[in-house]
């Protein structure tokens, strides 16, 4: 069976990245095992670009109804050995639909993995509870 990494690799071909040539793939698996993906689709004008995290939750919002179903998000991105954390608006979004402990796996092109928590990515967040 093929791994996170192996299915992530994959992913990366459907990436619409003309501008920055930079393919981000994520698999969003949700608590029954479903695997929903993600990619970064960009746009000429820069600012309709999506990424692929966020790509991830609204095509599982979408296909599913549900928003307190996710087990975890797999990640990859970049080069070589750095393992490439999500942007500022993507740990905002996520943060939205997952628990504190919610488990990030981020991988480098190298095949190597690392976990982080919702926590860890957005401490101190902006929520719901605020308004
Ligand atoms: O965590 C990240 C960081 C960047 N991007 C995308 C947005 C843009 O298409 C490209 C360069 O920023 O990478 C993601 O999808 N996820
Ligand atoms: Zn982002």
């Amino acid at each position: 069976m093929a791994s996170y990494f192996d299915k992530l690799q994959a992913l990366q071909a459907n990436a619409h990245a003309p501008y920055s040539q930079f393919r981000v793939a994520a698999i969003l698996v949700m608590n029954d095992g479903t695997e929903v993906t993600g990619v970064n689709v960009e746009n000429a004008s820069y600012g309709g670009t999506i990424c692929a995290e966020r790509s991830a939750f609204v095509s599982a919002i979408s296909q599913t109804g549900k928003t307190d179903q996710f087990a975890s998000i797999h990640l990859l991105a970049g080069k070589g050995d750095q393992f490439i954390m999500p942007c500022g608006m993507c740990r905002q979004v996520m943060s939205e639909f997952v628990a504190a402990d919610f488990p990030v796996f981020l991988y480098n092109t190298e095949g190597n993995s690392r976990q982080v928590t919702m926590a860890d990515l957005l401490p101190y967040a902006f929520s719901k509870d605020d308004l």
